[in-house]
């Protein structure tokens, strides 16, 4: 093997000269920032340190020349020596230079034992025979920027959970608004807007699955007398209670809207009139059994000629009139008859 490769006069370290390489060697060595060593491929497969440049040296703190001549696993702890003997035992046989990066734990100057983290440049060097009989490697210490993107991810994460725990939270959050948009403020029935959107919805389910569809219209009997007699206060515990009491009466399918000052639409799907007139007289008792108050009740369900919602509705309504008219605290229900086709 010659060096002519050396006397390249092209290459860029040609301006140095060969005479001034030894000296060039000796200061890179001497004084360059990272780890370098130089590892002796024993003939019997072993790998002893042949030399650490001062770097190292201070790195490992040990005496000067106190490694020379050792063997890796004499020098390195358990699991970690095999490792780093294998990527030597590679590079021999591969003949070609690697680069990797590792970790390693080693004494530290006060003597505890220390993580790092490197980078390392492992390259075969070739005797003339062409027998590689050393390794020369440089390791860059990582370990700060190992930490820092370490630190980087875990932070990365912690940020991610409370993005997502914050998303969870307007979420809930964005529920109890709409909640709270859908529903009265007093009694937490269901609004207006709320009750006569759903019973268009409810509607055009009921038409095209063939289903029943009632409506109950409740009104508290007398309500003015109590606001008159015993106060705003006392008529709005009234119909809180009202609302409550009615409450337990219905199927979770049903919707319970106030839709007046102390009138209330109860939407009842899939309930025909006589289902629809049982719960209205359940809720009748129910609330006259409170003590507090009265109310009036009336039952209509979906006509096959009802051309929207409204006109059950209607139906309730005049219903609810009826039974004011015939004396209040009952029940009455327009049956289906009664609806003129095409009506709503
Ligand atoms: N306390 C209270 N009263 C209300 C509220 N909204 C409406 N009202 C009152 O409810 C009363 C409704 O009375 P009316 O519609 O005249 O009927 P009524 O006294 O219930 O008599 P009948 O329906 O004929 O039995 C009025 O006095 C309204 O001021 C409310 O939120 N709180």
């Amino acid at each position: 093997m010659t060096h002519d490769h050396l006397r390249d006069s092209s290459h860029p370290l040609a301006a140095i000269g060969i005479d001034d390489a030894w000296q060039f060697i000796r200061d890179l060595w001497n004084h360059f920032p990272e780890n370098m060593f130089v590892i002796r491929v024993a003939d019997n497969g072993d790998f002893l340190v042949e030399a650490v440049n001062p770097v190292q040296e201070a790195m490992l703190n040990l005496p000067p020349g106190a490694c020379i001549g050792k063997r890796i696993d004499e020098l390195m702890p358990e699991p970690g020596c095999r490792d780093i003997i294998a990527r030597y035992r590679r590079c021999v046989e591969r003949g070609e230079p690697m680069r990797y990066e590792e970790r390693g734990v080693y004494d530290g100057m006060d003597g505890t034992p220390q993580d790092g983290y490197w980078i390392t440049l492992l390259m075969p060097i070739r005797a003339h025979d062409g027998v590689i009989r050393h390794l020369f490697g440089i390791s860059q210490n990582v370990t700060d920027i190992h930490r820092a993107r370490v630190a980087l991810e875990q932070q990365n994460e912690r940020l991610e959970q409370r993005v997502i725990e914050r998303t969870r939270e307007l979420e809930a959050l964005n529920r109890q608004l709409e909640e709270q948009a859908n529903r009265d403020g007093l009694t937490h029935a269901f609004n207006r807007r709320y009750l006569y959107e759903t019973a268009a919805g409810e509607y055009q389910r009921a038409r095209r699955y063939g289903t029943n569809l009632s409506a109950i219209m409740l009104d508290v009997d007398q309500f003015k007398a109590f606001n008159d007699e015993r106060g705003h206060h006392y008529g709005d515990m009234v119909l809180v209670d009202l609302v409550r009491t009615a409450q337990y009466e219905l199927r979770s399918s049903d919707r319970l809207g106030r839709v007046g000052g102390d009138e209330f639409m109860i939407l009842l799907p899939e309930a025909d009139l006589a289902r629809a007139h049982a719960t209205a007289e359940r809720i009748r008792e129910a609330v006259s059994g409170r003590a507090l108050c009265t109310v009036s009740l009336g039952v209509a369900e979906l006509a096959p000629g009802d051309a929207a919602v409204d006109a059950v509705f209607h139906r309730a309504d005049a219903a609810l009139r009826h039974a004011k008219r015939s004396g209040r605290a009952r029940t009455s229900a327009l049956p289906a008859a009664h609806a003129s086709p095409g009506s709503g």
